[in-house]
Parts: structure tokens; sequence; C-alpha cells
């Protein structure tokens, strides 16, 4: 039985200057004990801004905690504007790098092979993929959902190895939950990561799909974590708007495994 070690990622999206998310990081890593990062790997995801200023904080005192960007271009160097590179990243230190979230995907039009490049890209530089899948309002209430969210996956892993995928996590993020505060059920969770899991399986092997973590997000609050992540396909959440405070980040950490903060 593969032993999944749980994943908090906290997204900031477009919020927080590089001194707020140095004050923030620090404020994270002083609230959560250091016993709960033997349980979870807890992870943020800055701006790209803020990553050299995190980079340096979380070297320079030895934090527990890790991070990563929010996305990453397809392309090595060169006549790109506003790209940045999986070798400048990787230079930065960054561990994990968000790809194919719904919110690059509608506004940047980001299609299956975009979302595809990017997730070779990140391998090629050592950058562990949190590949976001996820449905919308009308393709849930169509019933659709583990289709649309399987076909994403698939997409998304054209022509990358299992040696590769062996190391991938994935984040089921329905689009109707995110930022609306109508959190997916631990039923609706556990549906969909249990059936990207399942893809996975048949893709590759059943013993490559026991060891991929698939996180859920959308609306994950403290209130909520414990709940969702007790399911048995969810192995961590992506968090959003909850990850711009520390104190409800922190409580939301430790309550994915009980541990009071
Ligand atoms: O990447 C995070 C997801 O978009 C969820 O965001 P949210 O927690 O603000 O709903």
């Amino acid at each position: 039985m593969a032993v999944r070690k749980l994943l908090v990622a906290g997204n900031w999206k477009m919020n927080l200057n590089h001194l707020e998310g140095i004050a923030l990081v620090q404020k994270i890593a002083f609230t959560l004990p250091d016993k709960y990062f033997d349980k979870v790997e807890v992870a943020v995801l800055p701006p790209f801004t803020d990553l050299r200023s995190v980079q340096t904080l979380v070297d320079g005192d030895k934090l527990k905690l890790v991070y990563g960007a929010q996305d990453v271009s397809p392309h090595e160097s060169g006549a790109y504007t506003g790209d940045i590179s999986g070798s400048m990243l990787a230079k930065l230190g960054c561990t994990y790098v968000a790809i194919g979230h719904s919110e690059r995907r509608d506004n940047h039009y980001e299609a299956d092979a975009v979302v595809n490049s990017k997730v070779k890209a990140a391998y090629r530089h050592g950058l562990t993929p949190i590949l976001c899948v996820g449905e919308g309002l009308e393709v849930r209430e169509a019933g659709n959902q583990i289709e649309h969210s399987v076909s994403q996956l698939l997409g998304a892993l054209e022509d990358v190895t299992a040696e590769q995928a062996a190391s991938i996590v994935l984040a089921y993020e329905p689009i109707w939950a995110i930022g609306t505060g109508r959190v997916a059920t631990p039923a609706d969770a556990q549906e969909v990561c249990g059936a990207l899991r399942a893809a996975l399986a048949t893709k590759y092997s059943a013993e490559l799909a026991e060891g991929v973590r698939v996180l859920y997000g959308g609306s994950v609050k403290a209130a909520n974590v414990a709940e969702i992540v007790a399911q048995a396909d969810v192995d961590g959440a992506l968090v959003g708007g909850a990850s711009l405070d520390a104190t409800e980040f922190a409580t939301l950490c430790a309550n994915t495994v009980g541990i009071l903060a």
C-alpha cells in the first residue's frame, strides 16, 4: 500500500507583493509546530515577483515549507515576452509549479496541448507539476464531471513517461467551487479524485496511480478541510483565498491531520 504524504499548497494567485509575501511566510512558519511538517508537506505558490524573496527567507531561516510558481513557459528561452522559463524557476529553488489552473485555461486560452507542453517543460527542469483539472457548472449539472476531468488529465499527460508521471501532483478544482464559498461535498471530491486515480492506473499502472497525490481545491477553509481530506483518494488541498491569511492557512494545515496549531 503506497503511503502518500499529505500536501497543502497555498495558491496566492495575483495577491501579495514580495514584502507582504515575506511577512505571510514568516507567520505561517512560526504558527505551525515542527511536528506538523512530518505529517504534511506545506507549499506556497506566490506570484513570480515574490519568489526570490521567499527563496531567501526559506533558505536563510531553514524553514520547512516549500514553494513553487503558478505557471511556467513551455519554451526554454528567447523572444517570449512576459514568459517565465522552467530553468528560471528551478534557479529560484521552486519545487512545484501549478499548471492548467482554470484561471489560466480560461483567461489565457490554454488548451490541453498548451497544458501538456507546460507539463513537459516542468519535467525538463526538475519541477513537479501540480496539474489542475475540473469542470464548470454546466458540465457538473449535466453529470459529465468525470469525463471532463479525465479528458483534461489525459490531454495533459500526452507523451509523459511513467517515470515522470510517478511524481506528478493532481488537483481537482471544480470551477463552480473556486472563490464561490460553494465547496464540493466530500463525496463530490472523492468521486472525481478517485476517477483521476483510476485513469492513471489505466494509462500507466496501479502501482503508479497509488503513489500519486490527488488534491482537492475550491473554497477549502480550515473549517471544511478535514472531512474532504479524510476521503480515500484525496491527499490534500490546493487553497486559494484561505492561503492569504496566515492564521487561517496554518489552522487549515493543522486541521488536515488534526494537529492543533
Ligand atoms: O488554486 C486554488 C483554487 O483556485 C481555489 O481557490 P479558492 O480556495 O479561493 O476557492
